[in-house]
């Protein structure tokens, strides 16, 4: 079966747990076995015997079994939550992972708490689903097989009646099986929505609190959880329905065992003890034979996480070539096109060289495609451009541009963001390694005194960064890339939060620095032309109609 082969991977890298795990529940099983035909058997002992040693025996008996099983099931239940857990993030992150290098534009129209709360949901439905189901398929199987033929032995009509109880639940199932899976689809992607929207309002609280729009907010969940409820209550009624039909199907079973099980006692065809253990073995397999039936719902809600698992794992990575490079002399773009819709192209037939050693600042009215123009050459839209990007002699798809970004290209992002971590790890984050005097140095330069801050560099920065002003986030980036000593610098908007002396000192830095790297400041007023070795000017560069 597709899914265990694809969630054993995950399961199987704790294999000695696993392996506990397994012979506690054999064992288990086993014994459960044993209790009822020990007590059948204890019952007619006790109808003919008259000495007390053999009570003691089958009291210490139970009693050792009894401890066995509480110590048993504490370590059962203990390992398959260290399993589980360890399993499921494990798969997480490598969907996680897989999700991180797919191409940008797959991320259009998807909202991040949806994608969150759909893989972390869809990783624990399968991996429990296997956890749960892996021994129990065998065990329940066993079950069934050895209780029948044990049932046949002590009496053959009895356990023929039970027979056509199988193919009964087979067919409740085959009735189920297709509306189970696409209502619990349903279920599962209003869940997924309306755990986004709160995700959402949270993010923005900013936005609702200045607008005080906790109405509106209040509205936009309060619609979701309403379809989410609406289809939570649909799959329930076919849930319970299904379950419902299980459960009348074990009352009949149970009917035929008490009146055909009581003629054959009174007939003398079989003792109370036999009665006694041919009922509990008779609700065993019940058991077992609704576990199947459980089990096909199960599969079903596990086929649903399954399928969107692999959605998300099917598709292709964004392009990211092998070639490592270290340092970079140029980079050059020619005949560059690119559109983001079918309309209209935003760059066209574009050429441009950029140079060590040399700053760029590109212009252009909102919208005429700066930012655009940058994620073109730092490989972003490596999947979607025509034309030719080149570092140097390598053609940038050839390029391990993952490799180059982290350790070559710093980028001060027009909507600069923070990490939830102290400050120190802000100025540092994703850097193998810094000098600190380095820090203090561009610190001063950018006027940026972490001393001001209440816990100086260790200072917690907040989730949604409330704790320091717009300004101050800018230097914290702007700080970071200059300390990364990059081969490529690109400021997006750098002038755009701070005052007028910061915006100067941020040009000295530039011009101090200018000659180790290439430099593309963006900028659609003229802060930067003064410093600038070249304009580019994409108002200039007219969009063509495609
Ligand atoms: N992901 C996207 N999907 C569709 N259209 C987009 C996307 N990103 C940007 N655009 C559109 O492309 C055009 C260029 O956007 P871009 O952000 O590159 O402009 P810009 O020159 O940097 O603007 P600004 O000066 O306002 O920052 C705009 O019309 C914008 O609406």
């Amino acid at each position: 079966m597709k899914i265990i082969k694809f969630t054993m991977t995950y399961v199987l890298k704790y294999k000695i747990y696993l392996l506990i795990f397994i012979l506690l529940n054999f064992v288990s099983r086993a014994l459960a076995i044993f209790f009822p035909y020990l007590t059948g058997n204890y019952i007619d002992i006790l109808i003919t015997a008259n000495d007390f040693q053999i009570v003691t025996k089958i009291t210490l008996i139970i009693i050792t079994i009894g401890i066995f099983n509480m110590v048993s099931s504490f370590a059962q239940r203990y390992l398959n939550v260290k399993i589980q857990t360890k399993a499921m993030i494990d798969l997480n992150f490598d969907v996680l992972n897989h999700l991180l290098k797919m191409p940008i534009r797959y991320f259009e129209n998807k909202n991040s708490g949806y994608l969150n709360h759909r893989i972390n949901n869809d990783s624990s439905v399968v991996v429990n689903f296997l956890l749960d189901n892996l021994l129990n398929i065998v065990s329940n199987a066993l079950t069934i097989i050895i209780l029948f033929y044990i049932s046949f032995t002590i009496n053959v009509k009895m356990t023929l009646i039970l027979i056509p109880v199988f193919p009964l639940y087979l067919f409740l199932y085959y009735i189920f099986r297709k509306p189970l899976y696409r209502r619990n689809y349903d279920l599962k992607e209003k869940q997924n929505i309306f755990f986004s929207k709160m995700n959402q309002h949270l993010q923005n609280v900013n936005i609702v609190k200045i607008n005080a729009t906790f109405t509106e907010a209040h509205e936009v969940i309060s619609n979701s959880f309403k379809s989410m409820f609406k289809s939570l209550l649909s799959h329930t009624k076919l849930s319970l329905l299904f379950t419902n039909s299980n459960s009348f199907t074990m009352l009949v079973a149970n009917g035929l065992i008490f009146f055909f099980g009581g003629r054959e006692v009174i007939r003398g065809n079989m003792s109370v003890g036999e009665f006694t253990i041919i009922k509990s073995y008779f609700s065993m397999i019940m058991g077992s034979i609704s576990y199947f039936l459980n089990f096909g719902e199960s599969y079903q809600k596990a086929l649903v996480s399954y399928d969107r698992l692999k959605q998300i794992l099917d598709e292709s990575k964004e392009i990211n070539g092998n070639k490592k490079i270290f340092n970079i002399s140029n980079i050059k773009l020619e005949n560059v096109a690119f559109s983001y819709n079918k309309s209209e192209k935003i760059i066209s037939n574009f050429n441009q060289k950029f140079k060590k050693g040399k700053v760029y600042c590109v212009i252009g009215s909102n919208g005429t495609g700066k930012s655009t123009l940058i994620k073109l050459l730092l490989g972003i839209y490596n999947d979607y451009y025509d034309g030719k990007i080149h570092y140097d002699t390598n053609e940038i798809k050839n390029l391990d541009m993952y490799y180059i970004r982290k350790n070559f290209v710093g980028v001060c992002m027009q909507e600069p963001k923070t990490i939830n971590s102290k400050l120190i790890e802000n100025f540092t984050y994703g850097l193998e390694q810094y000098n600190f005097d380095n820090l203090s140095l561009i610190l001063n330069k950018l006027k940026l005194d972490p001393a001001k801050f209440d816990n100086g560099l260790e200072t917690i920065i907040d989730e949604a960064s409330n704790n320091i002003s717009g300004g101050e986030k800018l230097k914290i980036n702007l700080a970071r890339n200059f300390l990364k000593s990059p081969e490529l610098l690109v400021l997006d908007e750098p002038s755009s939060a701070l005052d007028v002396e910061s915006v100067d000192k941020l040009k000295d830095l530039i011009v101090e620095t200018k000659l180790s790297r290439i430099t593309i400041i963006i900028s659609h007023d003229h802060d930067f032309i003064n410093i600038a070795d070249e304009v580019i000017d994409l108002n200039k560069h007219k969009r063509n109609d495609i």
